[in-house]
């Protein structure tokens, strides 16, 4: 089987204080990873890397065939919003739009037909058609974290992550979320990476990782 993500001796820094490595990570092509780790070990970090919201300072990152490091400025941006999904740790919508014109704005910027029937499914899948006309305002906390996961694959990205999906849901919110991110991944084949502390997601996935608490090099005073 293909592998969908690859990383390999990726390290990264803020400054000189603020060191991370990466443990090298391969994602088959429709698998699954969590990566988990406390708070403050770079989570969030590496998976702005993964994404190419970073550069790291050493080491390669693979999608599909394509080493992102190797791109830059529009030909990277276009490259994310075709293939990658991001579930933010904070939902991001343009709040003067509604959440029908958020999922059309994403398609419109990937380049992609701006299809009424596939908001509608996805929304649907989701259990938020209903609300297709609300403002991101307008919306409960639970849906619009549900809304973040349509912005996410609105495109059906090879490879959706995910940035503590679940970490302020109750139990049966965390893992409705889950089987929501699961079936949407299933439904566009992508790749799923989930990035948490929330230890109940261990249950949920195969394989994880968990990545070691060193790695902020401590400051000398
Ligand atoms: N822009 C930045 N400049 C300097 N240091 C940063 C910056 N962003 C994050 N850091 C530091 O890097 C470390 C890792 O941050 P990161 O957000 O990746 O951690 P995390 O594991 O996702 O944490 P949490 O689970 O609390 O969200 C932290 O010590 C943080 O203070």
């Amino acid at each position: 089987m293909e592998d969908m993500l690859i990383t390999q001796s990726v390290s990264f820094e803020y400054n000189r204080d603020i060191q991370f490595e990466f443990p090298d990570l391969s994602v088959r092509k429709g698998a699954d990873l969590l990566i988990l780790g406390d708070s403050g070990v770079g989570k969030t970090t590496f998976l702005h890397l993964i994404a190419g919201l970073l550069r790291p300072k050493t080491g390669s990152i693979k999608i599909g065939d394509t080493d992102i490091c190797q791109l830059h400025g529009k030909r990277l941006d276009t490259f994310r919003g075709e293939h990658v999904g991001i579930v933010f740790q904070r939902p991001h919508f343009i709040q003067s739009l509604t959440l029908e014109e958020n999922l059309k704005m994403i398609l419109y910027l990937a380049n992609k037909p701006q299809d009424s029937c596939h908001i509608q499914e996805i929304l649907k899948g989701l259990g938020l058609l209903d609300k297709l006309k609300r403002y991101p305002r307008q919306l409960s906390q639970g849906e619009q974290q549900r809304a973040s996961i349509a912005v996410a694959v609105i495109n059906q990205p090879k490879l959706l992550l995910a940035d503590e999906p679940t970490s302020a849901l109750d139990d049966k919110n965390c893992f409705g979320v889950i089987e929501l991110l699961k079936r949407q991944k299933f439904k566009s084949k992508s790749s799923l990476v989930i990035i948490t502390h929330d230890q109940r997601l261990k249950s949920e996935f195969a394989v994880s990782v968990t990545l070691p608490s060193n790695h902020v090099v401590p400051s000398t005073i």
